[in-house]
């Protein structure tokens, strides 16, 4: 979310962040959502990928005495036409950065001009490309691109002359985040006030453009002040191959700049969630299933904790976690209701929890695929086919037979195909969540697939567990020190947010939310908070 300084700003972002959140909790999907149809306005365009391969065999500047060697035969520049007229631009730095970005401009058929402080003894630079000083390098281009250390953009301040009006790409990260008390772009923009700085590819990698390995990193993140020069840098990204986000004013460079220090920022709460439910149902189990028997029978059935208990645990946290994916979105929908308007912040904590959906369900779907896989195996196991045999034995021996049962087969075989079938929605789920299919499917389909679908893989999940208990359920028998099984805990959450679900559709209820999400507000004076943007939480 695009960082702001005025009050008026702020309202503006709190405004745009609840629209999202609305969009979301309506539909009941991922923000991510939200993000995507973001990204597809942004994406790269057709075509907008490096053109064909035709060799450079002189760079459009001349070869000058300072073209430097090839960076090998697979790194040869790669470009359109050479008689063509290509936009020139300028990299302060020949380091790893500047040199991996140079080559990508090369492939991509722009003219490039390095500034270096030495430019005679800069080497492995790819060939077709200039090296200058920097002022002469700054001369050649209006735009710059500082492949340079913050820590060393002190010597900018006297190529301000030559740097005044031209637009000037800062590229930089830090090492810790916030390590300064201003973002190095901004700091830029002090140092040469007469400059149109714009923040971009810092969360591009060197390797990354220089191996022609992007898939993990093709977005970039672009802010800056003047929207003209924000554009042609915007323009360079497609011409890239990459995919530009707009970010807004330069404001936003701090955030972008912690972008590549944050750990699996939208992982950890997800993450955290699944390894607290897991060393819960663990340990509960356990107690149930291992130490239980031990303490009242003397048996040994540790063997347990190998097999049966992982294959008790996984499911109960995927299907809670699944659940979790749809309790925000219903949460707010209810606080929507009771303050009678959308144009108040959700807390901090639920707009965090909205913001890690997407995470949350694919961390949910691994856990339902190691429940798939424990499943199949169980046929083999010594265990199982112990008592098999066993049985069969003793039925043999007592000559009894046992009769069939259609009851006992009926819940055995929709037990078994709720949980395929909710399997296969929850594998849909992941599978269209994923960046390269999102990017694919239109705004409504995406909507359709996260929200109807998600609640019917919830229900079919639900119903799954829900059959599983069958006749036991609500037996005291499978009571073991008064703790139920594991897959009754399990239910909780699940039926909460379908039984929550079900009543925010009832059409009495439904037409009031859809008149608050459309902009009506119960009290018709507007909130003193929303005018002066402050939040309310
Ligand atoms: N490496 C990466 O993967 C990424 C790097 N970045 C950013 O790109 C910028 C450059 O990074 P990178 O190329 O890895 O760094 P390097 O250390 O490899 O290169 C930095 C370049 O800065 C120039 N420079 C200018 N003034 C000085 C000075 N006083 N002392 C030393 N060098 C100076 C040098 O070029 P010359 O000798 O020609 O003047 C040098 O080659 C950094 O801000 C970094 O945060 C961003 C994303 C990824
Ligand atoms: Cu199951």
């Amino acid at each position: 979310m695009k960082k702001t300084s005025s009050g008026a700003d702020k309202q503006a972002t709190c405004v745009e962040k609840e629209e999202s959140c609305e969009h979301a909790v309506e539909h009941g999907e991922s923000l991510e959502a939200v993000q995507s149809s973001g990204r597809q306005a942004g994406s790269a365009l057709p075509g907008s990928q490096c053109p064909p391969q035709l060799r450079l065999t002189d760079g459009p500047l001349g070869a000058s005495p300072a073209v430097m060697e090839t960076m090998g035969a697979d790194a040869l520049p790669l470009t359109v036409n050479s008689s063509e007229k290509r936009d020139v631009v300028c990299i302060f730095g020949t380091g790893d950065f500047g040199k991996s970005l140079g080559f990508k401009m090369l492939q991509c058929g722009y003219a490039v001009v390095f500034g270096s402080r030495n430019p005679q003894v800069s080497s492995l630079l790819p060939r077709g490309a200039e090296v200058l000083s920097y002022s002469e390098g700054a001369s050649k281009s209006d735009i710059i691109i500082l492949a340079v250390h913050r820590e060393h953009y002190n010597c900018l301040a006297e190529l301000a002359d030559h740097l005044n009006g031209k637009i000037l790409v800062d590229v930089s990260n830090n090492r810790k985040i916030n390590q300064y008390p201003e973002s190095n772009a901004e700091y830029l923009a002090q140092l040469v006030p007469g400059a149109h700085v714009v923040k971009a590819f810092n969360t591009i990698s060197a390797w990354a453009l220089q191996s022609g390995t992007l898939d993990a990193s093709r977005q970039v993140f672009v802010c800056g002040d003047e929207s003209k020069a924000k554009q042609r840098v915007m323009d360079i990204a497609r011409t890239l191959g990459l995919t530009p986000l707009d970010q807004g004013s330069l404001v936003a460079a701090k955030e972008i700049e912690n972008y590549p220090l944050k750990l699996f920022p939208m992982w950890r709460l997800p993450f955290y969630m699944a390894s607290v439910l897991c060393v819960f149902f663990f340990v509960y189990c356990a107690i149930r299933e291992v130490i239980y028997p031990y303490v009242n029978g003397k048996t040994d059935t540790t063997f347990r904790l190998a097999v049966s208990i992982p294959n008790r645990v996984f499911p109960v946290t995927a299907l809670t976690l699944l659940a979790l994916v749809y309790l925000p979105g219903v949460l707010a929908a209810i606080l929507q209701l009771y303050r009678g308007t959308k144009y108040r912040r959700f807390p901090n904590w639920l707009d965090h929890w909205m913001l890690c959906r997407k995470q949350l369900g694919l961390v949910a779907l691994g856990f339902a695929f190691l429940h798939a896989v424990y499943t199949l195996v169980i046929p083999i196991r010594y265990y199982v086919r112990w008592r098999l045999r066993n049985a069969t034995i003793t039925q043999a021996l007592a000559n009894k037979d046992s009769p069939f049962s259609t009851s006992a087969a009926w819940l055995s075989d929709s037990y078994l195909a709720l949980g395929i079938l909710g399997f296969f929605l929850f594998l849909l789920l992941g599978i269209t969540s994923l960046p390269s299919v999102s990017n694919m499917v239109n705004w409504r389909e995406f909507r359709f697939v996260q929200s109807k679908l998600g609640y019917l893989t919830l229900v079919l999940c639900t119903a799954h567990t829900l059959v599983y208990g069958g006749k036991r359920f609500l037996s005291p028998g499978i009571l073991r020190w008064s703790l139920p099984s594991a897959y009754i805990l399990a239910l909780i959450i699940p039926c909460t947010v379908l039984v929550m679900k079900f009543i925010l559709i009832l059409p009495c209820i439904d037409k009031t939310l859809t008149h608050i999400r459309q902009g009506w507000e119960r009290n018709s004076q507007p909130s003193k908070s929303a005018l002066n943007g402050k939040p309310d939480i």
